[in-house]
């Protein structure tokens, strides 16, 4: 394999990367590393943990340090808590340079911000709403020098949702230099080749690792077939066990609402584990410091959403729960990818009920990866199912007393607004969607449990004749 050197990159960001205890590139990084050198626009897919960041932050740093100015690059991220990850490994790798950054994100000191962009650092970290928001109130600073525009966990930057970023973008394209080196991270990329293609317009080298598998191998991944009613239990039981069999542990809890992120947090503070929540319905800085707290273990378990499945590396992480199973086989991919990172072992284990077995199968095609059964014992679980749901509903009464739910509406309303639409009229389309949404899931529910029933009836008539014939044989003289 390739060293650093071979890379054309210099001794003293080698030195740095040995600091670090990075002393082979990865695979990404042999790959990618020499075409950004050679100027080339890049978009680069490889799996979680294998060294993304080091592959666009190394060749930058390089060509910063030869002619250095600000702003002469800008990285674009979809989460804040991810912008100050990257930053830190700008910071840490640039440091015999002298690197000044800056980060924009949202939820922070507007006016700071508006600051430290005036005073030109060379890099800056943004999430595309708050930087859009500083090109479009402010002339105090000019990006259209800049000579590399990153986009990390690309696609999602790309994808139209509920954080839809395509506006922002549109801005931020606007006040960058069309004459630029563009490079565009993800470990799913491939879906939205097309769309990306768009936006590095240079001919892009373009690299993937190959393999076949979506998914690391050192990661062990399992699921549990539960109704919805025993999830909570499940948990409580899975957490338990890893607090008695190990030491030194630290797990990632995914769920899909920030209100069921905030009671799975209380429930199982209830029991005594050492747990903390992470979603976009908590305060900025609240955000950074439980994150801080969970990185530096103070904190054994993060819940979180999906604000938290993608880019976040944290080494201390060995075990991932999917507390639902994901909608999207790319969302299951990240989420799972916060363990196992960097060719360390990790297991996932996704929780799912009967109504999630067509999106496991589709996870499953997806990532080509068979998940396998995670064996439980049934019985401690029952032990502990009453307590656990009498816990749970104490914390959603607990909750429900608290202004969860109307600061929950005032922010949608505040971003309703800030869209330029009337908040009314959009909350009477929405129930009127809602409605008719109902309506639909009601009949794809009773469609699918008259499949399942069917199946199992089948099933259960397969049995009964393996069993007649098993006891016809067994009366034969
Ligand atoms: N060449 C290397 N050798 C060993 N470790 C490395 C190397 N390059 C990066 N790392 C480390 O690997 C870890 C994962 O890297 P990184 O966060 O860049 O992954 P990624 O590919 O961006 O993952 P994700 O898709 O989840 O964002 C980091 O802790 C990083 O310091």
């Amino acid at each position: 394999m390739s060293d650093f050197s071979s890379l054309g990159l210099s001794d003293w960001l080698i030195q740095q990367c040995k600091q670090m205890g990075i002393s082979k590139p990865t695979p990404i990084q042999v790959n990618c590393v020499p075409p950004i050198l050679e100027g080339r626009d890049c978009m680069g897919c490889a799996k979680t943990g294998s060294g993304k960041t080091a592959a666009f932050v190394l060749p930058v740093l390089q060509k910063l340090s030869e002619d250095p100015y600000g702003i002469f690059c800008l990285v674009l991220t979809p989460t804040r808590e991810l912008a100050y990850q990257i930053a830190e490994q700008f910071r840490v790798l640039g440091k015999p340079m002298g690197l000044r950054d800056c980060i924009i994100v949202g939820g922070m000191d507007m006016i700071k911000q508006a600051l430290e962009l005036s005073k030109k650092p060379h890099i800056v970290v943004a999430t595309p709403g708050r930087l859009a928001d500083h090109i479009r109130s402010s002339n105090t600073f000019s990006m259209k020098k800049i000579q590399f525009l990153i986009l990390d966990e690309a696609d999602r930057l790309l994808e139209q949702g509920c954080a839809d970023f395509t506006k922002d973008l549109e801005v931020i394209l606007g006040a960058v230099p069309a004459k630029r080196q563009t490079l565009l991270f993800s470990a799913t990329l491939t879906d939205t080749l097309q769309e990306l293609k768009g936006i590095a317009m240079n001919k892009p080298f373009f690299w993937e690792s190959k393999s076949e598998v979506r998914t690391v191998e050192e990661l062990d991944q399992r699921f549990i077939l539960t109704p919805e009613k025993v999830k909570d239990a499940y948990l409580v039981h899975l957490i338990q066990k890893f607090q008695d069999e190990h030491d030194d542990w630290s797990i990632m809890i995914f769920t899909s609402t920030c209100k069921n992120c905030q009671i799975l947090t209380m429930m199982l503070q209830k029991f005594h584990f050492p747990t903390i929540a992470l979603h976009s319905m908590m305060k900025q800085k609240q955000r950074f410091a439980n994150l801080s707290m969970f990185k530096s273990s103070v904190y054994k378990i993060l819940i979180a959403t999906d604000v938290a499945s993608r880019g976040l590396d944290i080494p201390t992480v060995q075990v991932v729960i999917n507390h639902n199973t994901p909608g999207l086989p790319k969302t299951y991919i990240h989420r799972v990818g916060r363990t196992a990172r960097a060719g360390r072992h990790g297991v996932s284990i996704t929780m799912v009920t009967q109504y999630d077995i067509h999106l496991v199968h589709s996870i499953e095609e997806n990532t080509q990866t068979k998940l396998k059964e995670y064996p439980v014992e049934e019985k401690e679980v029952l032990k502990i199912l009453t307590q656990v749901n009498v816990t749970r509903r104490e914390c959603e009464i607990q909750l429900e007393s608290t202004d969860f739910d109307e600061k929950k509406e005032i922010n949608k309303r505040k971003q309703i607004i800030l869209e330029g639409k009337d908040p009314d009229v959009e909350a009477k389309r929405k129930a009127e969607l809602e409605k008719l949404r109902g309506e639909k899931k009601k009949f794809k529910d009773r469609i699918q449990e008259t499949i399942q029933n069917k199946q199992f009836g089948m099933q259960k008539k397969k049995l009964m004749k393996q069993k007649h014939a098993q006891k016809k044989k067994a009366e034969k003289p």
